[in-house]
């Protein structure tokens, strides 16, 4: 249930469906249904557009007529705004997944007329596949949508224009996934199976972790901290000067970087948080040819500002906004496409950062993450989030379900620390996430 399908995949499933009359009325009960469990009996607009969209709308117009509320349907290039503004509710059955070009401004005035609006499918103008805004598009309280979501639900400005998000089956066949097969998922732990403690377990099998760590310690200390909690069974912090470390349990190395590369043992590797640009992007070239696997943030991505080639070789990379433009340049109007295309460019999987994090696959697998809390947006979580990828990777995770993971126990441990959280207390939220998952 967790696939995502674009507009274009959705009218794929419709016509291999086939019975799109039936389809229609489930979706339209669908929209009363919802309206008559959430709000109390008022006078209802349907703005009805020109396809599939404005016919749910009209079947939605029946029940609740049949329901005895007083509904009436209007045609939205005839209807006027005093119409609207009479409405105590505006059901948007405009556009949907049809949308081909830009909200006229009419349109766009007569949905801003509206009180209250619950919208079919999506609100119209907010494209399926991006997310994006096209023209203009309203914002709603409720959203109701059928069968699998689509991007647009999950991408911002989307995701927050649908309101409440509710997604409804109305007897589309599962069947018609198999000839489509998706490539973008919701972010949930369907995509991944942590990895297992074995009896034989030893803290080399368990993992081992080796973060680079620059003259400011402290994000290199949080994403050890990370890798730790996240079953990492060896965890170093590879400095260049000695210092003291409160963490018993981390280990403290100041040998040259080449000789640390020697120990085999030494397979994963985090390199960029508080590193400084000129030693992030030595080392990168270093561990990249030394063949190990590698996490690559923050210094390191600004170190192969327009030069993505450089991350060749890596395992996993972790740009937020500024960092992915620097190195790949503007994201465009697909925040989906843009981390896929980073992805195949360079080889590597991308976790592009965000309120909506979309994780990509070299060979065009994607998620979009939904569950981490605004309050994730603080000073030193980007470094957690290396941590726990390289944790997972180094108990052997393939990449992008390692990532795919990474991100959602991130969001997980934010949501059960709540408002105030901060960076360094991510790390002790994880066990119980992770025993959650069982
Ligand atoms: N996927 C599903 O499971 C189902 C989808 N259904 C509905 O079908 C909808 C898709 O139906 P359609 O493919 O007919 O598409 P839409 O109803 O979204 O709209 C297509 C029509 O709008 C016009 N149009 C598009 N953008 C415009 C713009 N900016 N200004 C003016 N006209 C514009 C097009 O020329 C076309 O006539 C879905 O959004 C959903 O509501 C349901 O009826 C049945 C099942
Ligand atoms: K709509």
């Amino acid at each position: 249930m967790n696939e995502l399908l674009t507009p274009a995949e959705m009218a794929r499933a419709d016509a291999a469906a086939g019975n799109v009359a039936a389809l229609m009325d489930a979706a339209g009960r669908a929209v009363a249904r919802a309206i008559l469990q959430r709000y109390k009996p008022c006078s209802v607009l349907v703005l009805a557009g020109p396809g599939n969209n404005g016919g749910d709308g009209k079947v939605a117009a029946r029940y609740l007529a049949q329901a005895g509320w007083p509904v009436r349907v209007a045609d939205a290039f005839t209807a006027t705004i005093e119409q609207v503004q009479r409405a105590e509710l505006v059901i948007d059955a405009i556009f949907g997944a049809g949308l081909s070009r830009d909200v006229s401004p009419q349109i766009a005035d007569l949905l801003r007329a509206a009180k209250r609006i619950v919208a079919v499918d999506v609100p119209s103008g907010v494209d399926g596949a991006t997310g994006q805004v096209r023209g203009y598009a309203p914002q709603a309280e409720l959203t109701i949508t059928f069968f699998r979501k689509k991007p647009g639900h999950l991408l911002y400005p989307g995701r927050g224009l649908c309101g409440k998000l509710l997604l409804r089956d109305i007897g589309m066949p599962e069947r018609v996934l198999e000839d489509i097969a998706p490539q973008a998922w919701e972010n949930t732990p369907a995509l991944f199976t942590l990895p297992r403690y074995e009896a034989t377990s030893h803290k080399y099998s368990a993992g081992d972790v080796t973060v680079l760590c620059g003259e400011l310690a402290g994000a290199a200390r949080l994403a050890c901290a990370a890798a730790r909690r996240a079953g990492a069974g060896m965890v170093t912090l590879a400095a260049t000067t000695p210092m003291v470390l409160p963490e018993a349990g981390l280990i403290l190395r100041t040998d040259p970087l080449a000789t640390l590369l020697q120990d085999a043992r030494r397979h994963t590797w985090i390199v960029g948080p508080g590193l400084g640009v000129a030693r992030a992007g030595d080392a990168l070239a270093q561990l990249i040819a030394a063949g190990k696997t590698i996490v690559a943030d923050a210094d390191a991505l600004t170190a192969c500002t327009g030069a993505p080639e450089k991350l060749r070789g890596t395992a996993i990379i972790t740009p937020h906004t500024g960092e992915f433009v620097r190195v790949f340049g503007e994201i465009g109007p697909s925040k989906l496409e843009a981390a896929r295309r980073a992805a195949a460019t360079t080889g590597t999987v991308t976790i592009l950062k965000g309120a909506d994090t979309v994780i990509a696959a070299p060979d065009g697998r994607a998620a979009i993450n939904t569950n981490a809390p605004a309050y994730l947006a603080t000073g030193g979580t980007g470094d957690v989030l290396a941590g726990l990828s390289a944790a997972l990777l180094a108990q052997g995770m393939p990449s992008f379900e390692a990532a795919c993971a990474a991100v959602w126990l991130h969001g997980e441990a934010a949501r059960s620390l709540g408002p105030g959280l901060l960076a360094e207390g991510l790390p002790a939220a994880l066990p119980q996430v992770m025993a959650a998952l069982g």
